[in-house]
């Protein structure tokens, strides 16, 4: 019988990627054992600390999942790798639901048969679809309107009925906005087809864009332009760890909403990227972009009450200043070759 108290690596599947690799810091700061599984599909191999092992491949691949559960001794596993870009998924809804939802299955089954019990999971306020009102709490219908949002929200239906059944505890955290970059400026965001507002502004203050389009000013918000509740990357990293301590301690499956309760327009994120720059960007209004709520703000009433979180880095210039940081790096380490 294997001693389950020992099993203490934290495996996190896509731990090369955007949050992972944020993740993957914030656990070895706090002195964790960690293992990495990434296909290295939008990944990258450098984002991995040296110390961390990194085992390549495709987290669907249940033979390679369940010798890594045995040989790192794990005893919780944290699930980031995913597709995760929106209009993609409205082409390629098979695609995300094989990557998405079937290859979350094939994990949470590996657990299931490894006696892996505690589980954390990347979700997604896309869970919620246009929204009736603002701010979201965890109790509001969940009716995503894309195949993105309703591969993350099947995820999160397998992981409860697993709850119910096998005695598995998954914390569920349902991502805001994510943006920003480690302040020690180890990772930052690095993908290749960039959609996100504020990598996209990070890239024209640049000179890697001519412009940013702000998608649609006539949206019913104070500005016109869409408002959401941006989040940094690193306060999101500090929420996982405590949701590891909570699932250690004994605790309960739960459904949080990660975010700050407070939202900005696109006008007010760029009006700060000016500030910060110091000059003007150019920017051009375009048509609404499908698909985008005109307002998502989380309520954080659950997360704070739930967990042992404190943010750290609640206020915009802290994420736009790490966020142009990290796109200075990135250019400056491609001009370097
Ligand atoms: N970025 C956001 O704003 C945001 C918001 C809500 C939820 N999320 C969720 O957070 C998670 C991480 O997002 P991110 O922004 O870091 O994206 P990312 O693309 O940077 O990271 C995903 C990682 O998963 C890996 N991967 C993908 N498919 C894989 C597979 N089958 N097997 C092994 N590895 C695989 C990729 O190589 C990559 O390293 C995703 O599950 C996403 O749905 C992100
Ligand atoms: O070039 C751009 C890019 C974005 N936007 C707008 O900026 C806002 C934010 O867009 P983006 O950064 O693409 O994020 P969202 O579409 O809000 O989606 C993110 O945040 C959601 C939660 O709020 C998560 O579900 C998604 O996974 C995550 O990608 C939206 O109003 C966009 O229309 C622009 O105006 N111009």
């Amino acid at each position: 019988m294997a001693d389950l108290t020992s099993r203490n690596t934290v495996l996190v599947t896509g731990g090369a990627g955007y949050i992972g690799s944020h993740v993957v810091l914030a656990l070895r700061d706090g002195g964790r054992p960690v293992v990495v599984v990434d296909d290295l599909s939008s990944g990258r191999r450098a984002a991995v600390p040296p110390e961390v092992a990194l085992v390549e491949g495709d987290v669907g691949d249940r033979d390679l999942i369940a010798h890594v559960l045995a040989e790192h001794r794990v005893g919780t596993v944290m699930h980031f790798a995913g597709s995760i870009v929106v209009p993609e998924s409205v082409e390629k809804p098979l695609d995300y639901y094989r990557n998405n939802t079937a290859n979350s299955l094939a994990l949470i089954e590996a657990c299931h048969r490894a006696g892996v019990e505690r589980f954390v999971f990347s979700s997604t306020a896309a869970v919620y679809g246009m929204a009736e009102s603002t701010p979201i709490d965890e109790e509001a219908p969940t009716r995503p309107i894309n195949p993105y949002g309703r591969s993350k929200l099947m995820t999160e239906w397998m992981l409860a009925d697993a709850a119910a059944a096998h005695g598995l505890r998954a914390v569920v955290l349902r991502y805001f906005n994510v943006a920003g970059a480690d302040p020690q400026g180890r990772s930052g965001q690095c993908t290749r087809v960039a959609t996100h507002l504020l990598k996209i502004a990070a890239q024209a203050a640049t000179g890697q864009r001519p412009e940013i389009q702000i998608y649609g000013d006539d949206y019913p918000t104070p500005d016109g332009t869409c408002v959401r509740d941006y989040i940094h990357v690193s306060d999101l990293a500090a929420a996982h760890v405590a949701a590891l301590v909570h699932l250690e301690a004994g605790g309960d499956s739960r459904t949080l909403n990660c975010g700050y309760g407070r939202g900005y327009s696109v006008r007010e994120v760029l009006d700060m990227v000016e500030t910060v720059l110091g000059r003007p960007l150019p920017t051009r209004i375009g048509p609404r972009r499908a698909g985008d709520p005109p307002a998502l703000v989380a309520a954080t009433a659950r997360i704070g009450r739930e967990l042992d979180w404190t943010p750290r880095h609640a206020d915009l210039r802290t994420i736009v200043e790490t966020a142009l940081a990290w796109e200075r790096r990135l250019v400056a380490d491609a001009v370097a070759g």
